[in-house]
């Protein structure tokens, strides 16, 4: 099959319309959206075929490339799991990307984001609406920088965390792996694994894990 141009979309919500625009104005045709729960999905899409989640043999894992339009980073990291596609990435024509830094497979780039040089980002990454990923930047898998969110140069973002709306991250702190770090956040030093941050300066809220 030729698959040129073509890519099917895993996910049908809100964040789902964000992709699919991105695709349509970069010439990709979207075969096929699938959703786990293909009813009430949002308005706008239509024809939704049922995702792997009920039956992982039925679900057609070759063909078009995909993208995991789902917002949770933690669900979006599942399905990576259990799909065995290839993968496509979604850039806005409006971002702007070094081109001396990598994204990797899935990941989505959305309208007036910033990429400075060397940064690495990662697999099925989100970054949203206006971010700005400074220099040195090393953006692990499953990651969301929500939008407006500015991290400076030498930040480290880990597997699965949220960097939410607006929220501020000065240069060379670590933020670990599957951290929730709250709307307008400024954060000002290391953040651990699982920890939710929230204020300004940021602390420490909660700790949790995801099994
Ligand atoms: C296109 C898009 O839509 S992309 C989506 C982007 N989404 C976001 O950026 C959402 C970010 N989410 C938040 O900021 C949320 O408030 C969260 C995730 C931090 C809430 O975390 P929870 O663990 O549920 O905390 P909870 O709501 O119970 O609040 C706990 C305390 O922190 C405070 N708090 C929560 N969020 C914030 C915040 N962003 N800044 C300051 N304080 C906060 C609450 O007021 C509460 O304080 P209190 O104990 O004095 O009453």
């Amino acid at each position: 099959m030729d698959t040129k141009n073509k890519v099917r979309i895993y996910g049908a919500g809100g964040h789902s319309q964000v992709i699919k625009n991105v695709l349509v104005q970069n010439g990709y045709h979207v075969t096929d959206t699938f959703d786990d729960k293909p009813e009430g999905v949002h308005h706008a899409s239509k024809n939704v075929a049922i995702g792997a989640r009920e039956d992982l043999s039925k679900f057609p894992h070759e063909g078009a490339p995909v993208i995991i339009a789902v917002g949770i980073n933690k669900e979006r990291a599942e399905i990576a799991e259990f799909l065995k596609c290839s993968y496509e990435k979604a850039v806005h024509k409006s971002a702007i990307i070094s081109d001396k830094s990598t994204i990797g497979e899935g990941t989505v780039v959305f309208a007036g984001a910033i990429i400075q040089p060397n940064t690495t980002i990662g697999r099925h990454v989100i970054i949203n609406t206006g971010a700005s990923v400074d220099h040195d930047n090393v953006i692990d898998d499953f990651a969301h920088i929500s939008p407006k969110a500015a991290l400076c140069g030498h930040v480290e973002v880990g597997q699965g965390s949220h960097i939410g709306v607006g929220a501020v991250v000065i240069p060379k702190v670590k933020i670990g792996k599957w951290c929730t770090i709250g709307a307008g956040t400024v954060v000002l030093k290391d953040v651990p694994d699982y920890s939710t941050v929230v204020g300004n300066p940021g602390k420490i809220i909660k700790t949790r894990k995801y099994n």
